[in-house]
């Protein structure tokens, strides 16, 4: 399903059950939550989860931030309960873990027919089939969950993730070949901010559109590396400048820093520039 990019730089999974995490989410700067009621919610806390979460959003105060509910998987005892519940919920995306095929978003998409469906890439599976589900009619978005991948392809985990690269990427072209958003996967080490920066900057250079997050100290880090920098926009204001003075006279090609600058690089530099003002605008 292609959309329209809304921001997406900072995805912040809050678990359903913790009520004081999810009341500070409405003062954080995070531009999307997955409120989570699967690996963050213990087997116990399942059904006083729901109950907490439908309070949440009955309250809102989320603001213009994507709402994005994960749900336990069909195979799991609570799979079933999960979608009951949600019919009768306020949100504005359902996330599906460990989706292996088409099949399981359509078995979601036809309990919730109007909720569009994120779905986990996660087990090899997923990643061998991202273009099956990314094609499907109601898929919004891939979310990577590099920490199942990681257990079920027994690949150690290494700073420069070069076991999980090929993943990422196969997800990644599945994404952008039908206009799905992608966001990467979390940084498990919630208080080492340097190491969250050298990931995000890689999963930006990757092509994400954003990361998930599990604390709210990582906002501010994937707030900034996702959002264009000063450089950017101003290399994006040059870049479109010297075209349309090129193409003014007869020219298909501007150079700017040295650099050949041609119809497809104004394609980009108008989508950093689109980007800078969403960012603006939201924060006023
Ligand atoms: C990691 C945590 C367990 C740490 O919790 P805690 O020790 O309570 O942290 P702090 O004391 O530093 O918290 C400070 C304040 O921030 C609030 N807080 C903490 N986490 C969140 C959050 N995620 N969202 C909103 N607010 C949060 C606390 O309430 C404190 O508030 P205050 O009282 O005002 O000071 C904890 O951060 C946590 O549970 N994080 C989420 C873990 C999670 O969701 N895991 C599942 C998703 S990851 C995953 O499944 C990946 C994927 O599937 C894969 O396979 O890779
Ligand atoms: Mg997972």
């Amino acid at each position: 399903m292609p959309v329209e990019t809304s921001l997406t730089r900072s995805v912040l999974y809050i678990p359903a059950s913790k009520e004081r995490a999810l009341e500070k989410a409405r003062g954080l700067e995070t531009d999307a939550i997955i409120f989570d009621l699967e690996d963050a919610v213990a087997p116990d806390e399942k059904e006083t989860a729901r109950a907490v979460l439908r309070k949440a959003l009955t309250q809102g105060g989320y603001g213009s931030r994507l709402r994005i509910v994960r749900i336990n998987g069909a195979e799991t005892e609570w799979g079933k309960a999960d979608i009951e519940a949600l019919k009768t919920m306020d949100f504005d995306a359902v996330l599906l873990p460990k989706v292996e095929s088409a099949a399981d978003i359509s078995n979601v998409n036809s309990a919730l027919p109007d909720v569009p469906v994120w779905a986990m890439i996660e087990t090899p599976k997923g990643i061998l089939h991202a273009e099956e589900i990314a094609v499907h009619p109601a898929l919004e978005g891939f979310v990577m969950g590099t920490n199942d991948l990681a257990k079920e392809l027994r690949c150690r985990f290494r700073a420069d993730r070069l076991p999980l690269i090929g993943a990422l990427q196969s997800a990644l072209l599945a994404a952008r070949a039908h206009g799905v958003i992608a966001i990467d996967g979390v940084y498990n080490a919630f208080k080492d901010d340097a190491g969250l920066a050298l990931e995000c900057e890689q999963g930006r250079d990757l092509g994400f559109d954003g990361k998930t997050l599990i604390h709210p100290a990582q906002l501010a880090t994937a707030n900034r590396v996702f959002s264009p920098s000063a450089a950017e926009v101003d290399l994006a204001n040059r870049q479109i400048e010297a075209y349309e003075t090129a193409e003014a006279v007869g020219q298909g090609v501007a150079v700017v820093d040295g650099k050949i600058v041609e119809n497809l690089h104004v394609v980009t530099a108008r989508q950093v520039l689109s980007q800078a003002k969403a960012i603006a605008e939201a924060q006023e």
